[in-house]
């Protein structure tokens, strides 16, 4: 008889996340999509009907316990948005059974850091609540020669949302990762606050 297989300890089964992607026109939400899934960036301009894209990630366990695995697996199913601005009107599939949000602007453009906040207001009208889980993406660093929006202004937005905030390139592959995953932290943050300090041994009866 085979000596039995040692428990699998490093990972926890795959939770999946729903992550949506939303901003104005040719913000590069498609390109930071899969700049992130498939680590490729295209130059040509293609206007994105919808498209989802799968990913597993590999995240370290929040508050792990002695003993137990120390990193957990992520399916993340993102939805690369068509191109909104404030006269489009949301799908509700974009409100419902999402678990966080991608707002992307570009540097080098004013309105479309406008738009994120009209975009947000339309998520917590159809969603009915006050605050969901988002980071806010400020794309085409590379192009800061022509840079419309100050990083003051979108620290200040993040900060009034309580949510993480880059500015990032998928041309340069600057902070594409960090921004996913700084989304996903917040989402899993959301999901499992710390536990109570583990007790010591000794137990008192009465
Ligand atoms: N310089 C620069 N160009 C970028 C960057 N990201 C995207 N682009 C370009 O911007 C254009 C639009 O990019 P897309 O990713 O298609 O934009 P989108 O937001 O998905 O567009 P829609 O689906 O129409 O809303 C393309 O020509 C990209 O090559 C970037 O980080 N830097």
């Amino acid at each position: 008889m085979s000596a039995a297989a040692p428990p699998e300890i490093s990972t926890t089964s795959t939770k999946t996340r729903r992550l949506a992607v939303l901003g104005f026109r040719a913000v590069g939400k498609s390109s930071l999509t899969i700049r992130f899934v498939d680590n490729h960036f295209v130059d040509s301009y293609y206007p994105t009907i919808e498209s989802t894209y799968t990913k597993t990630v590999q995240r370290p366990v929040r508050h792990a316990r002695r003993g137990a695995p120390t990193e957990e697996s992520f399916t993340l199913e993102i939805t690369d948005t068509a191109g909104q601005d404030e006269y489009s009107i949301l799908s509700s599939k974009h409100a419902v059974g999402i678990h966080g949000y991608v707002f992307v602007y570009s540097i080098n453009l004013q309105s479309s850091f406008e738009n994120c906040k009209t975009l947000r207001d339309k998520i917590l009208d159809a969603t009915g609540t006050d605050w969901v889980p988002c980071v806010l993406v400020g794309n085409k660093a590379d192009l800061v020669a022509q840079r419309q929006v100050t990083q003051e202004a979108a620290e200040e937005l993040a900060k009034s949302w309580r949510c993480p905030f880059f500015e990032a390139s998928a041309k340069h592959d600057e902070n594409i990762n960090e921004s996913f995953f700084a989304l996903l932290d917040l989402i899993e943050e959301q999901n499992n606050p710390p536990p109570p300090p583990e007790k010591s041994g000794l137990c008192i009866l009465v």
